[in-house]
């Protein structure tokens, strides 16, 4: 069982407070000014990933009390809760094992009294084997040409990872493969894909944990019409179709042989899925070796997480300075902004990792919270966004806490791209923090009225995380701390993190609307507006 404590009636939330008030007057420049090794005390090496969050305003007593709170949320108890195997998913009754899918330290992990280790090795060594079979051309298609194109049909947690894995390790890809995602119920999205790939030399993973989603099973059928354009023949399914799933009854129904259906389990979050059998897209793309470095690395961050004490803790830092500026300062985003162009849908993976586990305002006695929770996660790749939404961050009126991350090492060393890429990386972390007073703005020669709209605050918070290189290590890293800041996080908020009960509602309105959308006339059974739209829809649809 998970503790359950609201994180207000904890003292070192009392004392954070006064914290504030106390820290309020002395900016992050100010900190530097006042301690030389600031940077020494507040960053932490693990691997080759550099974290640093000295350029947050918090200053040693923060830090101990930010600490305090973790410890007097039973952070403890609950990590161990959820590395052993507790059912902490308490609404849906099930375990929470993203661990265990990459767990190499070769103890078990109990589940209901049974060892899950067995099956995850069993469905990791059927993928090996998938892997080696389609790259090595053994895997023929109808046709007898071997597979070239991969196509991944899933949606939300059964396709953000593999996407942001895929792009991020564009540099992996095995020779000769080209891998698409379709995602969206909108028939643009499979036709445009469809237009791109030959059916002799295709493979769909029908990638589902339900495999009742209706997005995710309307494209599987799109898929599979089309394929059987192409052959006529039923068999050849079994030749071209997989399928990534919890619900071996639905993949029989569907008519994929089950024999190439990689299962994985309920006590996997479709949010943290990509390390399980929906990753096959991703081994089938980077090599299985590639993807078992990947597990690797996120296995690295887990013992970290686990073992660091929680001041030296890479995601519990993270989790607790994100809790400094939602609660106490009271941002209510957060920026992910990641200088390297392979990492252009990390922001997006974690908007649903994130926002998705935390976006409750129930705690877990059913009351409403009455502090605030999962902030708004976005971001897009530097430079691009220091040309469009920086603006705001360094002169609007929000707080926005910002991650900047990089490698150092770039798979592309063109000339100078990479040194003029990191000066900006560096260049924004520093101007955010010192920005531009009055008299540098006069002493520049600005004139006297213009001065105002030339200062800039500073004072705006950042973590900069570098990594040496983007590896399939080092992602895996990089992913795993930021599944582990959204549990910490989740811990002290005292939320449920792993269900997702908000996106329920709008199904069943779907379900309710589609079959008034395909009956003729007008309908009356919404509000004015819903009622409105929908008559206007149906009406232009006919053409009318
Ligand atoms: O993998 P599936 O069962 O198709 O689910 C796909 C997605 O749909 C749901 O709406 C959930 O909000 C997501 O957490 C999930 O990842």
């Amino acid at each position: 069982m998970l503790p359950n404590l609201n994180p207000q009636s904890n003292p070192a939330w009392q004392q954070l407070k006064k914290e504030f008030q106390s820290i309020q007057s002395t900016t992050i420049q100010d900190l530097f000014k006042a301690d030389p090794s600031r940077f020494e005390k507040f960053s932490i090496i693990d691997n080759d990933i550099l974290f640093d969050y000295s350029k947050n305003q918090v200053n040693n007593a923060v830090l101990q009390q930010l600490v305090e709170l973790a410890n007097q949320s039973q952070l403890p108890q609950a990590i161990e809760a959820m590395f052993t195997g507790e059912k902490i998913n308490q609404t849906e009754g099930r375990s929470v094992l993203h661990t265990a899918l990459r767990n190499f330290s070769g103890k078990p992990v109990l589940v209901d009294g049974a060892d899950v280790m067995p099956q995850v090795n069993a469905v990791l060594a059927q993928m090996k084997t998938f892997c080696h079979k389609v790259h090595s051309g053994e895997w023929k298609g109808f046709s007898g040409k071997p597979i070239k194109y991969i196509v991944n049909i899933g949606i939300g947690g059964s396709d953000l990872g593999p996407v942001m894995v895929t792009e991020a390790l564009k540099p992996y890809w095995v020779e000769g493969i080209e891998t698409y995602f379709v995602s969206n119920v909108d028939g643009t999205h499979i036709a445009e894909t469809l237009k791109k790939v030959k059916a002799d030399e295709t493979l769909f993973l029908i990638a589902s944990k339900t495999f009742t989603t209706q997005e995710t099973m309307t494209n599987a059928h799109s898929a599979r019409e089309w394929f059987l354009q192409h052959t006529n023949d039923e068999s050849h399914i079994a030749l071209h179709f997989a399928a990534l799933s919890t619900n071996a009854d639905a993949v029989a129904a569907f008519g994929i042989d089950t024999a190439n259906m990689f299962v994985f389990w309920d006590w996997v979050g479709g949010r943290y899925s990509l390390w399980s059998a929906i990753g096959l897209s991703i081994a089938l793309t980077i090599g299985f070796d590639h993807f078992e470095e990947l597990l690797k690395g996120a296995h690295h961050t887990d013992s970290h997480f686990r073992e660091t004490p929680f001041g030296s803790n890479i995601p519990v830092i993270m989790a607790l300075v994100g809790i400094w500026y939602t609660n106490f300062f009271g941002a209510a985003s957060e920026a992910i902004l990641p200088y390297d162009q392979y990492l252009h849908r990390f922001a997006a993976y974690f908007q649903q990792g994130n926002m998705e586990s935390n976006g409750k305002s129930v705690d877990r006695n059913g009351n409403k919270v009455s502090y605030a929770t999962g902030p708004v996660i976005w971001g897009e790749p530097g430079t691009n966004g220091q040309h469009a939404f920086y603006q705001l961050i360094h002169q609007g009126t929000q707080i926005i806490p910002a991650d900047f991350i990089a490698p150092a090492i770039s798979h592309n060393p063109l000339s100078d791209h990479h040194d003029k890429l990191l000066s900006n990386f560096f260049a924004q972390t520093e101007a955010l923090m010192n920005g531009k007073t009055a008299e540098a703005c006069i002493q520049e020669g600005v004139p006297e009225a213009l001065v105002p709209f030339k200062v800039f605050e500073g004072n705006k918070p950042t973590n900069s995380i570098l990594i040496k290189k983007l590896t399939p290590f080092t992602l895996g890293q990089l992913i795993a701390y930021y599944e582990h800041k959204i549990f910490v996080q989740g811990i002290i908020w005292n939320v449920y993190s792993f269900d997702q009960w908000g996106v329920e509602l709008g199904k069943v309105l779907a379900n309710k609307i589609l079959p008034e959308l395909k009956s003729p006339g007008k309908i009356n059974s919404h509000d004015s507006s819903t009622n409105g739209l929908i008559n206007t829809y149906k009406a232009w649809k006919a053409g009318s």
